[in-house]
């Protein structure tokens, strides 16, 4: 069946053109009606888990921009709140969670999905309705290595030291952690299906601190397990792996764990760029830096990108997500050009 839907004909191995466009983080705080609606709530989780709020933010990058897709607004650390780790967000200073322990780990909760996170079911039902036709729903989830960093170490850290220290420590229980998030993500990206989103998307933002061994154990694998889970029961799933700062290791990323595409960082050469999609579809990769920048820096990095993956299977977007302060000016900027680009 083809679809009206850009994105997931790129998805299917189709190279569009002009390609489909939409950014990492398009709904934030780079935003003025975001921060409007935010002021709204009583703090960040209460905005992803209350459906009128999270519906109007993801809309508003759509209808400001028009992009192609349209990410479910949510976040991934919901997946540590179902597992009733203390979820909260401080202002000015980022999540915040209560460290998990070995012991915890052996006794684990196995938290029913809806209960906690049938909100944003709710949301996705009703962005579908609201979305033009045209425009691709994406649903998401954190991928386990990266959620289980947070997890551990109950907030941000630098190169997440104290996870790869607790794995080192603690193999067989960071294993079963990595291994209890995998299955909870599964069933509620299977319902982020179910509600109506058109493809998926698994954020492994920290995957480049780990060595080759591990980025093998903790993020492969487990990302595999996710993949076949979600497949085996909904079988065509479509799904978007980004790996970000994993370099050449995502040489063979897209064969060992199954993912439709292939996400790309603005570090990723671009000779690995191309090999891998010979395989098929990438999205990426243009330093999202620029959209701070805009002007001529922006006009040369969007050619730049353009020129070397426009061809094949390609979804334009950011090598990760667009910062608080970029100009919403240079949205429009980049949408404006790449779907009036022309090989030169
Ligand atoms: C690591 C990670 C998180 N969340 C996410 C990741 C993976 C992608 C990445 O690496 O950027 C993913 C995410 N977070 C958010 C979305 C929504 C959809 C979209 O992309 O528009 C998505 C897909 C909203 C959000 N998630 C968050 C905000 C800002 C919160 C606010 O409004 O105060 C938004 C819009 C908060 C958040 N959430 C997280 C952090 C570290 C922070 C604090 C840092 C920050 O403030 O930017 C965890």
């Amino acid at each position: 069946m083809t679809s009206v839907r850009k994105l997931l004909k790129v998805l299917e191995g189709e190279a569009v053109t002009p390609p489909p466009i939409w950014l990492m983080r398009q709904a934030g705080r780079y935003l003025p009606e975001y921060r409007a609606t935010r002021s709204q709530a009583n703090g960040f989780l209460d905005l992803c888990y209350t459906p009128d709020l999270a519906v109007e933010v993801t809309m508003q990058p759509i209808r400001r921009f028009g992009l192609d897709a349209s990410i479910l607004f949510s976040d991934i650390l919901v997946i540590p709140d179902a597992l009733e780790r203390n979820v909260r967000f401080v202002e000015g200073e980022g999540p915040r969670m209560d460290p998990i322990s070995a012991e915890e780990i052996a006794n684990l909760p196995k938290p029913e999905i809806a209960r906690k996170l049938g909100p944003v079911f709710e949301t996705v039902r009703r962005l579908r309705g609201d979305l033009p036709e045209e425009t691709a729903l994406l649903g998401f989830c954190g991928a386990p290595w990266t959620v289980a960093t947070y997890m551990i170490a109950g907030r941000g850290t630098p190169e997440q030291a104290p996870a790869r220290l607790f794995a080192m420590n603690h193999p067989d229980e960071f294993l079963k952690l990595l291994d209890a998030i995998s299955e909870l993500s599964a069933e509620y990206l299977v319902q982020q299906l179910d509600a109506g989103a058109d493809a998926l998307q698994i954020f492994d933002s920290w995957a480049g601190v780990l060595s080759e061994t591990d980025f093998d154990r903790f993020c492969v694998r487990p990302m595999k397990r996710i993949v076949d889970l979600v497949r085996a029961a909904r079988p065509g799933a479509r799904i978007i792996g980004f790996a970000k700062g994993a370099g050449a290791l995502l040489e063979d990323y897209r064969e060992r764990t199954g993912v439709d595409c292939v996400g790309l960082d603005w570090t990723v050469p671009r000779s690995l760029a191309r090999r891998i999609q010979q395989g098929g579809a990438v999205q990426g990769n243009l330093d999202p830096l620029l959209m701070v920048a805009g002007g001529r820096a922006l006009d040369e990095g969007i050619d730049r990108v353009m020129s070397d993956l426009s061809e094949g299977p390609f979804i334009f977007n950011l090598g990760h997500g667009i910062t608080p302060q970029a100009d919403p000016e240079n949205v429009t900027r980049l949408v404006e050009r790449v779907r009036g680009w022309r090989r030169a």
